[in-house]
């Protein structure tokens, strides 16, 4: 059985969730899949590095408190982070980068994400920030070094919207996209009609694990410009960047306003739209909406997402489904590691399927 050796750049809510899976359910992962997994490498700005190429013990990082962990007395650890030193020489195949997004320039984790690639090592993110920011080059840096970079996470978590749109639309024309793409904003609108204040609200989410480090960025809409310029960069074959979506948040909507309009059968929703024009061009923008309880982004809640797709040959078709928290992200980064097996190991007769496929008779 082939196995896949990680190095795990940020260990906080998300890259801890994906510790958490390998660990508890590695075994039964490895039989399903035909591969197994395990972290050789670790960094993060606050516990510092730590590498064992023989494979890391999780069990006692995940017991100790995030806030409280420290590399720095352990064998192979160190207080600093040492992120280029450990993503180009630790023998890892795959860096899963789990960092802050910075809406600005994607720093430091499109570095991270450079280097990697350049030292022929695959690619998983759930960061925004890379992607909107140097998509197009970082896909055509992996290529040039033959391996993956994936970024399912990036919109709405673990919920499958990039790969489906990619795999599942061949031969179809989308014309737009439109979508609740902020689980945060979407779990405060719905606390808002339950007549609690904003700043309440929005110390829940943090507390659940949705919100960004700087919620800002989830209230004012800024999240979603992101997921937005990569939905039309991704699916609509845009070439937008964050300045060219307009975008406003719901830091204005007061608890009054939401109750108000639930009252005449709307939902107040910060939606996200990437749209094709007559003339070719994609414009993109983000804004709340009163959607009519009829409409198919309304009875989204809490912090769950949807988007949908328009198609020219099936209409709509609408994908929902968490758009945040740590384990349903984690899940996207599992996703994405058997998307690299599967395009750079499709001819291993490894898993169960593969086996029972070429051992079943035929005729
Ligand atoms: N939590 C979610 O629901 C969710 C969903 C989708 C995408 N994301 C994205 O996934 C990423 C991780 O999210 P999270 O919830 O784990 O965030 P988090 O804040 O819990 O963890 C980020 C970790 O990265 C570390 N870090 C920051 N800068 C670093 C650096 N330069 N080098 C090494 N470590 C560094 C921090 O110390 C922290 O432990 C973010 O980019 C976020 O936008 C999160
Ligand atoms: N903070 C983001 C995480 C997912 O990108 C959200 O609330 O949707």
């Amino acid at each position: 059985m082939g196995r896949y050796d990680l190095a795990l750049i940020g260990f906080g809510g998300v890259n801890r969730a994906l510790a958490e899976l390998i660990s508890q359910r590695g075994e039964r992962l490895a039989d399903e899949l035909g591969f197994a997994l395990r972290v050789v490498a670790i960094t993060d700005l606050r516990a510092g590095s730590l590498v064992d190429t023989d494979g890391i013990d999780l069990a006692p990082l995940l017991a100790a408190e995030p806030g409280e962990l420290s590399f720095a007395d352990l064998p192979g650890g160190s207080a600093e982070t040492r992120n280029e030193n450990v993503i180009r020489e630790v023998a890892a195949d795959i860096v899963v980068e789990a960092t802050f997004t910075n809406p600005g320039d994607g720093e430091p984790a499109l570095s991270h994400v450079r280097w990697a690639l350049e030292a022929g090592k695959h690619v998983c993110t759930t960061n925004k920030g890379p992607v909107a920011v140097a998509g197009r080059e970082l896909k055509e840096l992996a290529e040039r070094h033959g391996v993956s970079f994936e970024f399912e996470g990036s919109v709405l978590s673990g919920t499958p919207v990039l790969r489906t749109a990619r795999r599942m639309f061949g031969g179809l024309e989308i014309t737009g996209v439109q979508g609740i793409m902020n689980g945060t904003s979407n779990y405060v609108l719905g606390r808002l009609e339950e007549g609690v204040e904003l700043p309440e609200a929005i110390a829940q989410a943090q507390e659940l694990g949705y919100a960004e480090a700087d919620p800002t960025a989830d209230i004012e809409g800024h999240d979603v410009q992101l997921k937005a310029v990569i939905l039309a960069n991704e699916v609509l074959g845009a070439d937008l960047r964050r300045e060219d979506v307009v975008c406003e948040g719901i830091s204005q909507i007061t608890p009054r306003d939401a109750q108000d309009a639930l009252g005449k059968g709307l939902r107040w929703k910060l939606v996200g739209s990437a749209t094709r024009q007559a003339d070719g061009t994609v414009t993109a923008r983000v804004a709340p909406v009163a959607l009519p309880a009829h409409h198919p982004l309304a009875g989204i809640s809490g912090p769950g997402n949807a988007v949908s797709f328009h198609t020219d040959l099936l209409g709509t078709v609408t994908v929902s489904g968490p758009g945040a928290g740590r384990t349903e992200t984690a899940y996207a980064l599992l996703s994405d590691i058997i998307a690299i097996h599967q395009r750079h190991h499709a001819h291993d007769d490894t898993t169960p399927v593969r086996r029972a496929l070429k051992e079943a008779p035929r005729g």
